[in-house]
């Protein structure tokens, strides 16, 4: 059986994600995002699952981060679930002077916070669930949880169905250290994390890699190399499958014009969606071209 570190402790999103993910394996929890990697790279974990975007509040940027250094590792699978909140308050509390939650979560809940808790000072906690205990060791009075979280800590439910946005929804990653990639479905996603050189025009050279041969890009997100003050990592999810010749040969393009690029991985997409392939960028298409410069190399074009 696999050990899969989750984003935790119990009762977290992150937690739901890993067992859609990898329900089967033993799953433990760990206290961030960074030391679920960690598990991974230090071999205590095969697979650790982590949060990486979310649709009202953008990127999980420890996710990022702890993607980009150490060790390399690759996305094999990702979930998406949606995300509505429970508040919850230790038995028997009175007036609700602060809340807690993840960062994200707390974004994702402000106007219910202005309208339902006015007084309620909000503060961050490293998740959800971290939250949860807070409440329960008497450091917050309210915590923005998953539905779940209920089932772990012996809180009192003050609502459900918290949401800003209706709708929202988390995309969450199984990350391994690099072996064998997923076989490719047609519904594919595929990352990478660029520090490109700071001079004019870099981004738009990568990203032109990827135009010109038809790609789509399904998201990108800068961070600071934490090196020089204004010098960028760029993280390109785009459509497609490195199995297939339209995306190595893009892949071998951003390599040719960023030599510090890491391969994030190639993994099927949750939703299903399908690869949108222009007429001209098709894998045949880039098979019949090389198949054709070959022969023209070759003098053979009778
Ligand atoms: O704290 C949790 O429960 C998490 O799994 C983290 C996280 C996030 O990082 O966005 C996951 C989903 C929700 O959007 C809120 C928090």
């Amino acid at each position: 059986m696999s050990r899969i570190a989750y984003f935790g402790p119990q009762g977290t999103f992150t937690e739901q994600a890993a067992r859609v993910l990898a329900g089967g394996e033993e799953l433990f929890p760990v206290e961030t995002v960074r030391l679920a990697m960690t598990a991974v790279r230090t071999g205590e974990a095969d697979a650790a699952c982590v949060p990486i975007e979310n649709s009202v509040e953008g990127v999980v940027p420890a996710t990022l981060d702890a993607l980009s250094e150490s060790t390399p590792l690759v996305a094999v699978a990702e979930a998406i679930l949606p995300i509505r909140f429970s508040v919850l308050t230790r038995r028997g509390s009175g007036d609700v002077k602060t809340v807690a939650s993840h960062p994200h979560a707390l974004a994702q809940v402000r106007e219910w916070l202005e309208a339902n808790l006015p007084d309620a000072h909000p503060v961050a906690s490293s998740s959800t669930s971290a939250a949860a205990v807070g409440v329960l060791e008497g450091q917050f009075d309210a915590a923005v949880c998953a539905p779940v979280a209920v089932e772990h800590y012996d809180l009192e439910v003050l609502a459900t169905d918290v949401a800003d946005v209706t709708d929202a929804a988390t995309r969450f990653l199984l990350v391994r250290a690099p072996g064998e990639l997923p076989e490719p479905t047609g519904a594919d996603r595929t990352s990478v994390v660029a520090a490109a050189a700071n001079r004019t025009g870099t981004l738009a050279e990568l990203l032109t890699e990827l135009a010109t041969r038809g790609i789509n890009l399904t998201r990108l997100d800068a961070r600071p190399t934490r090196n020089n003050f204004g010098e960028y990592r760029f993280f390109i999810d785009f459509e497609g499958h490195v199995a297939e010749p339209r995306i190595l040969d893009a892949l071998t393009a951003l390599r040719r014009q960023c030599r510090n690029l890491r391969f994030l991985g190639s993994h099927p997409r949750a939703d299903g969606t399908r690869t949108t392939i222009e007429p001209g960028f098709g894998n045949d298409d880039f098979v019949d071209a090389a198949v054709w410069a070959d022969a023209v190399r070759k003098g053979d074009l009778a």
